[in-house]
């Protein structure tokens, strides 16, 4: 197969990251035969200092014109810590979801067995821990109405939703619920907002198509807590934009690092494959950020071009270095592996034989498919 990938390394450890995925991403090439094409672009705190933008044309550009994009992470100290800024990194994120109408966020929450012991959660019943959160990523709070008055001394956002934006992303919550232990849980907050209530009469009614599917709602503020208490009881979680941004941090708590989880963002025509965590600022250029995130979320690209050997041969490699405890100081707070030597492991184990000593079924760690329309 041929695939045109824009890659957007962006800020901080980003660029790192995503180099180790370039890397799994070629051996996939070599190993199976396909070819893929690499264009990089700016984005961000990067592209700002370039062309005052943060997400330039060129670059929106690039990623119109890709089959894929791959994201690193963008957002500086600079920036974060100069609220008065009239433009900022995230912005470009913002935009480019929206552009490319990236409308489901897509984020998987697994316990890996071999790393379960280093969780610091760890209890037993976070061993079977495999739920995929759904989030809704082109409206809501994020992208409603702001203002500021003249005096600066009150702010306001909007949170915004509608039918159409809620059923879309609600019918794939429910078909991978279908796919998958056929639960769905809505998590919003009916008792006090008005959008939340919206989104409960919405995904109720679709709910009656797809009767296997068993729905329960759950405000949020209850939902922060089981997940903590029985993440195993959950299978796929649909909330908004805001909310999901949270939960999702949250997961990666009982999976043991944040630099693990991957995620995907699909819409009609476009998908962009990015880690959930942020740009580590403090890590850049130290080569200790784990590379993970970015390299299972090219499993989920493989996965989205039904190129299903080869997504399991990346996460087979994957758990061969959790196996081998090669892995960043993150999740092994004595390991004395950097992200290049884990990229490299992991990259180096990519062939199309992926259960010569460790049998993928056993330790499947379930992203699904990434996207179903
Ligand atoms: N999608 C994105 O690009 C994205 C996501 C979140 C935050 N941000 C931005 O990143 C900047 C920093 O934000 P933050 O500190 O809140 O979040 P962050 O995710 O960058 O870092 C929070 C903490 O998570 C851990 N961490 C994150 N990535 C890791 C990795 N790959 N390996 C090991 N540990 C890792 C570190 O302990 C770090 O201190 C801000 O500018 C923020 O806006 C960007
Ligand atoms: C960088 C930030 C604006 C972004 C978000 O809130 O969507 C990030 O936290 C994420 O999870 O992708
Ligand atoms: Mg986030």
């Amino acid at each position: 197969m041929y695939l045109n990938i824009a890659l957007l390394g962006g800020d901080g450890i980003g660029p790192e990251v995503l180099a180790q995925s370039v890397k799994c991403l070629q051996a996939v090439e070599h190993s199976f035969g396909h070819t893929f094409s690499f264009t990089k672009a700016d984005i961000g705190a990067v592209a700002m200092k370039k062309t005052g933008e943060p997400l330039p044309e060129k670059t929106l550009k690039i990623c119109k014109n890709s089959d894929a994009i791959l994201f690193g992470a963008i957002g500086t100290p600079e920036y974060d810590q100069n609220p008065t800024s009239k433009v900022w990194p995230e912005q470009g994120l913002f935009k480019l979801r929206k552009e490319l109408d990236l409308f489901a966020n897509i984020r998987p929450v697994k316990v890996f067995p071999a790393l379960a012991k280093l969780s610091p959660l760890n209890r037993g019943n976070i061993l079977d821990t495999d739920l995929v959160i759904y989030r809704e990523l082109t409206g809501g709070i994020y992208f409603g109405k702001k203002k500021v008055s003249k005096d600066g001394a009150k702010a306001l956002d909007t949170c915004e939703y509608s039918e159409k934006e809620i059923s879309r992303i609600a019918h794939l919550a429910f078909k991978a619920a279908k796919s998958r232990q056929k639960k769905l849980t809505l998590v919003d907050k009916a008792n006090v907002l008005e959008t939340s209530r919206l989104w409960r009469r919405v995904v109720t009614n679709i709910a009656s198509s797809y009767p296997e599917v068993t729905l329960n709602c759950m405000f949020m503020d209850h939902a922060a807590v089981e997940m903590i208490l029985h993440p195993n009881k959950f299978d796929v979680i649909l909330t908004d934009n805001m909310f999901g941004d949270i939960l999702s941090d949250q997961g990666s708590a009982i999976s043991g690092s944040i630099g693990l989880l991957p995620s995907s963002s699909v819409g009609l025509g476009h998908a962009m494959f990015e880690p959930i965590h942020g740009s580590y600022p403090q890590a850049k250029g130290k080569n200790i950020a784990n590379p993970v995130a970015s390299i299972l979320s090219v499993a989920m690209l493989l996965q989205h071009f039904d190129l299903i050997e080869e997504a399991n041969a990346v996460i087979s490699a994957v758990l061969k270095s959790f196996a081998k405890k090669i892995v960043t100081p993150d999740v092994l707070g004595s390991s004395k592996y950097g992200t290049d030597y884990v990229g490299d492991f992991i990259a180096n184990n990519i062939n199309d034989d992926n259960d010569d000593d460790l049998n993928i079924n056993d330790e499947n760690i379930g992203l699904g498919k990434s996207t179903i329309i």
